[in-house]
């Protein structure tokens, strides 16, 4: 069979792709910033490493988001993995609700720069954007860590299949 002949295969659709994708299990965090552009914050799933020399991570950010500008502008953010127990804060910042009525929820600190670290996060990178790349409806944000912050007492939370998963520490099973 020539390759003119292969058999075309369906496009995948939009929720083919989003159920699919649900079966990726992830850590949950709220990303935030505060700067000239002002503070904002958001939940969000498409969070990885990216390498360690230097320390990167990647951040994935819908462009269509209230926050979006407000990143772009700023230049510096804060990854604040959420523990278990942080699934009503998880929600609260994703999406709808008033900026102001999602920071109230919580207590913040901040670091270098100046991006709010949430209290009793599992950990939190205190990060400079380095580099920006749109692919499709999405900003990946590269970003350089140059703090962070660990409490290695409190539990992990997971989403997975559309719900929240609290994930135990080895000596807590
Ligand atoms: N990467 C993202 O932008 C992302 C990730 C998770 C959830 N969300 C948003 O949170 C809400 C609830 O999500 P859900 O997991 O309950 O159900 P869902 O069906 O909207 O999403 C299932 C999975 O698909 C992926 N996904 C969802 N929207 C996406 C997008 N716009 N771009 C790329 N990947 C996407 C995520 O991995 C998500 O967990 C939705 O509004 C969703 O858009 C967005
Ligand atoms: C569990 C979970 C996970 C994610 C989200 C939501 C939820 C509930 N959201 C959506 C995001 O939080 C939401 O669009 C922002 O809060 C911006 O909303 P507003 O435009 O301000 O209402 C989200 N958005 C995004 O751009 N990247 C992501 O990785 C995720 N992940």
């Amino acid at each position: 069979m020539s390759v003119h002949e292969l058999p075309v295969l369906p496009l995948v659709e939009r929720d083919a792709f989003r159920n699919a994708m649900a079966c990726l299990g992830a850590a949950v965090n709220i990303i935030t910033t505060d700067g000239p552009a002002g503070r904002a914050g958001f939940t969000a799933s498409a969070v990885c490493s990216v390498t360690d020399t230097p320390p990167t991570l990647l951040v994935c950010l819908n462009r269509s988001a209230s926050v979006w500008p407000i990143f772009r502008d700023n230049g510096y953010l804060c990854v604040n993995t959420l523990a278990a127990g942080h699934e009503a804060l998880s929600t609260l910042f994703g999406g709808k609700t008033p900026m102001g009525e999602r920071f109230a929820a919580a207590e913040w600190h901040t670091l270098a720069s100046g991006s709010p670290l949430l209290e009793g996060a599992l950990v939190s990178f205190d990060c400079k954007v380095a580099q920006v790349v749109s692919v499709g409806t999405h900003d990946i944000l590269f970003c350089e860590v140059q703090a962070l912050v660990r409490n290695d007492e409190t539990h992990g939370l997971a989403w997975f299949d559309r719900g929240y998963h609290h994930l135990l520490r080895q000596d807590a099973r």
